[in-house]
């Protein structure tokens, strides 16, 4: 099957000797959510520029739906649209003016239907004649996407699209980005809100000093590296635990009124039972139970120490 995006063996050096990339492979699947993960100076950016054409790559290959991005440029430009992390539009234009542009430049026919729909999808329609001077920050960053979309792009990168963004537009973007992907758009995002990435990606990657650590299936993700804990309130406090709970990964908290342990939830005994009757046995009287999960954030706090 061909790919949306093929990325193999990439890496890159800048002129400063840093390696912010480091034989990347990845295979971005047609129609996918993808969200690459990392922290500050990982090279997600540098990523998502090679691959958009505005960094060359010091080696590797990748192409756009099989068309090579150096010896194929334009063909494989043209199913990209980015969105860039820094706000950069042309200041004296109107919000009209500039989409419709945008649009011209990959040589496609005007199409004023298609672009009011944009604007109107990007509440940005009654700004339609604005100039962008006159915008505020919020609606510039919406400009930048109905420019990146206004040639009908297979392919979307948003580079930390919700960074400093309001509430309003983070909900309108990820109402989009939903829309985009059930019309068949491939979209590949980076962003440091991984409360995000855990509600819309269906796969995510992790990048850490220029290496692809990881890439998998959120859910899967979820499920392999996911830790649970069971929090279980004790009726009376407890100056230390018993001898007879020493087998177990236990930690006594708040005072003593609060026994966590932690389990692995794909173990095939996770030992709740044989806990909660030893509780029982060494005459512990248990008020409540909860059980957690941890979250995609903790998941990803651990992936990228062992990494270090
Ligand atoms: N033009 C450049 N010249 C030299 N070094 C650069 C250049 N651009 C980026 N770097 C360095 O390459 C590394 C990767 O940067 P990159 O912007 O790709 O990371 P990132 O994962 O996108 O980070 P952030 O989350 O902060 O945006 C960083 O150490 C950065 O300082």
């Amino acid at each position: 099957m061909q790919h949306a995006i093929s990325i193999s063996k990439l890496s890159k050096v800048y002129d400063s000797g840093l390696a912010a990339l480091q034989e990347v492979d990845l295979d971005i699947r047609n129609g996918e959510i993808l969200a690459l993960l990392g922290p500050n100076g990982a090279g997600k950016t540098t990523l998502i520029s090679i691959v958009c054409g505005i960094v060359n790559a010091t080696n590797g290959k990748v192409s756009v739906q099989g068309h090579d991005i150096i010896s194929e440029f334009r063909a494989a430009r043209e199913r990209i649209g980015l969105v860039p992390q820094e706000l950069h539009v042309e200041t004296f234009e109107t919000v009209w003016d500039t989409v419709s542009y945008s649009r011209g430049l990959f040589g496609k026919k005007p199409n004023p239907p298609l672009i009011e729909q944009l604007l109107k999808d990007l509440t940005l329609w009654d700004k339609k004649d604005s100039k962008i001077l006159e915008l505020s920050g919020g609606m510039k960053r919406r400009v930048m996407i109905a420019k990146a979309l206004a040639h009908e792009p297979k392919i979307l990168f948003l580079d930390e699209p919700t960074a400093g963004v309001d509430v309003e537009l983070r909900k309108d973007m990820w109402q989009l980005v939903r829309r985009l992907r059930e019309g068949g758009v491939t979209i590949i995002l980076t962003t440091h809100y991984i409360e995000e990435a855990e509600e819309i990606a269906d796969r995510v990657g992790v990048i850490n000093k220029g290496r692809l650590i990881l890439v998998e299936e959120k859910s899967e993700l979820m499920r392999k590296l996911g830790k649970k804990q069971l929090t279980v309130e004790l009726n009376e406090v407890l100056e230390t635990l018993p001898e007879a709970l020493g087998g177990y990964d236990l930690d006594l908290e708040n005072g003593g009124e609060r026994i966590v342990y932690r389990y692995n939830s794909q173990a095939e005994r996770t030992g709740i039972g044989s806990l909660l009757a030893d509780l029982n046995r060494a005459g512990i009287s248990v008020k409540d139970i909860a059980t957690e999960q941890s979250s995609l954030e903790d998941i990803f706090v651990t992936l990228v120490e062992e990494s270090r």
